[in-house]
């Protein structure tokens, strides 16, 4: 198992890190105590901005060896020669996959389908993400998913990410279901110092 497929994911949030300063030391603590993928989730529609942070974030996870994911937008993943991860419409995984080549990290949203997955993987993801699996602050309104779905698309032999409302109390019962990697908005950058949170994470996940 390579060194990405396994830990913590860490996804961006521009209300929670609203400018540039905040979001480079928030993932810098992030990434300094020990997370598996770093993702860039921005839905400002400030393509300016997204240009200049998403690079402020390659510079800095190519220091810590850790691959920068860009949430949605191929083109920019494509610019910048790091990985994507895709919903359900944002765009062909085929497309994507010939776009940034074999080795790129795509990831795709599953929700709670065994359908979705077998899919996505049949498509060339190189991960599948499941949720939302507990009622989440940052996408109150994603689908809901049952924990059932991680033990059923082993077959895929794919990295299965768990999202959703995942925090240091329900990360032990979210990897005991199998998930492989736990991707997490509030449950790190939603607290005052996100290297704590990453460390105390790491340390629950490993019980
Ligand atoms: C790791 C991971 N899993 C799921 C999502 C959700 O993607 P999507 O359904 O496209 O929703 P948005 O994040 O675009 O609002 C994700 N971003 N990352
Ligand atoms: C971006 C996203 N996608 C989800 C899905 O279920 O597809 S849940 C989610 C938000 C994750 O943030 P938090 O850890 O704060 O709940
Ligand atoms: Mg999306």
């Amino acid at each position: 198992m390579t060194q990405w497929q396994q830990g913590l994911y860490a996804l961006t949030d521009e209300h929670l890190m609203p400018d540039d300063a905040t979001l480079i030391d928030r993932c810098e603590a992030a990434l300094d105590a020990g997370i598996a993928l770093l993702q860039y989730r921005d839905k400002s529609g400030d393509e300016g901005k997204r240009e200049r942070q998403a690079r402020a974030l390659k510079a800095l996870c190519d220091h810590y060896d850790t691959p920068l994911i860009i949430n949605d937008d191929a083109a920019l993943a494509w610019r910048l020669g790091v990985g994507l991860h895709l919903g359900r419409s944002d765009g062909s995984i085929v497309r994507a996959r010939k776009a940034l080549g074999p080795e790129a990290i795509i990831g795709a949203t599953c929700q709670d389908s065994l359908e979705f997955a077998e899919q996505s993987a049949g498509e060339g993801a190189s991960y599948l993400a499941f949720g939302r699996f507990y009622p989440s602050r940052t996408k109150p309104d994603a689908p809901p998913a049952d924990l059932a779905i991680l033990a059923q698309v082993a077959r895929f032999n794919l990295p299965r990410v768990a999202i959703g409302g995942i925090d240091a109390d329900n990360i032990d019962a979210t990897v005991s279901a199998g998930a492989d990697l736990i991707a997490l908005v509030h449950g790190i950058f939603g607290h005052d110092d996100p290297g704590a949170a990453v460390r105390r994470l790491n340390q629950a996940m490993k019980r």
